[in-house]
């Protein structure tokens, strides 16, 4: 079996608290892998940790106790030197593709600016930047324009353009689709599992949203209140969770396929027309 590339053991993030609040145990004793290529899903509900976890993996978070490796390296604890050797190998995309990208710098100035910064020369800069356009399905006429002309899925398409220029070997995916539309959010995870196919990257996809998890993941790990109660293959824990906080978080899960949806809402209203049916039988036969 290929050695992890990302290997999380025992993590404690304690927010120190101040101010009138208390210290926040955010995270307890969380072991995780992640092997190359392949997508962890990290799921839970609201406030369970999960976004803590990923910013604890990028360098973000107070990490209080345990460990953290990168390819064999602790990076629990870098100096800010140390951490930018690291951060081109790992990546983020976050939710917000209005916000995440600079609104007054063109596309191309927008990719070109982590490769400038590493050493890459402007005309190989340029270049990089039509392959990288190419990966995520863009024009390349798209390199001279503003983030404002763009719809969010594309937007969203410019930010893993980015997250994707110093060929990285981890992502990590913050509710990367969770700001678009359905049939947006389907292309998207799409191209993160197409790119994943090119280039071999792995993901840590940090979702609250059960369809997209299925949709991506190899693995699943399921955060509540800050402990991993459960994790495993993915088809394992979507289809036959354990833990009863995992089988709850499912079962209230909404459906992603129309059809599928369309079918349950059907499936309601006849098991409703019946109740009704025999309510009012009950009821005559009452009269
Ligand atoms: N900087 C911080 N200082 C103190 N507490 C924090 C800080 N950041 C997060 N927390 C707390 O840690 C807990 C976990 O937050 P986190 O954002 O990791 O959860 P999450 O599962 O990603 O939730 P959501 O889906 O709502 O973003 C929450 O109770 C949150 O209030």
């Amino acid at each position: 079996m290929t050695a992890p590339l990302l290997e999380v053991s025992d993590l404690d993030v304690i927010y120190p608290g101040g101010r009138g609040r208390k210290p926040f145990h955010a995270l307890k004793k969380v072991s995780l892998e992640i092997r190359p290529g392949e997508t962890v899903g990290l799921v839970g509900e609201s406030g369970s940790g999960k976004t803590t976890l990923g910013r604890a993996v990028l360098g973000l978070a107070p990490v209080s106790s345990g460990a953290i490796t990168f390819d064999g390296n602790d990076i629990s604890h870098l100096t800010r030197r140390e951490r930018r050797a690291v951060a081109r190998d790992i990546q983020v995309v976050f939710q917000d593709p209005y916000s995440s990208l600079n609104p007054s710098m063109t596309i191309e100035q927008i990719l070109a600016e982590p490769l400038t910064a590493n050493g890459v020369d402007s005309k190989a800069a340029r270049a990089k930047v039509k392959d990288l356009l190419d990966k995520v399905r863009l024009p390349a006429d798209a390199a001279g324009r503003l983030p404002k002309e763009f719809s969010g899925g594309q937007r969203q398409r410019i930010a893993i353009a980015r997250a994707l220029a110093l060929d990285p070997r981890l992502i990590v995916a913050d509710e990367a689709v969770s700001a678009l539309d359905l049939s947006t959010q389907a292309r998207v995870l799409d191209l993160f599992v197409e790119i994943q196919e090119a280039t071999g990257v792995a993901y840590l996809f940090v979702t609250h949203d059960l369809a997209v998890v299925r949709h991506v993941s190899h693995r699943v790990a399921v955060l509540y209140r800050g402990e991993i109660v459960e994790q495993g293959n993915a088809d394992q824990v979507t289809k036959r969770p354990e833990h009863p906080y995992t089988q709850r978080l499912f079962m209230a899960a909404p459906v992603p396929d129309p059809d599928l949806q369309e079918q349950r809402r059907a499936e309601r209203l006849r098991l409703h027309e019946q109740q009704r049916e025999q309510a009012e039988q009950a009821g005559a036969g009452g009269m």
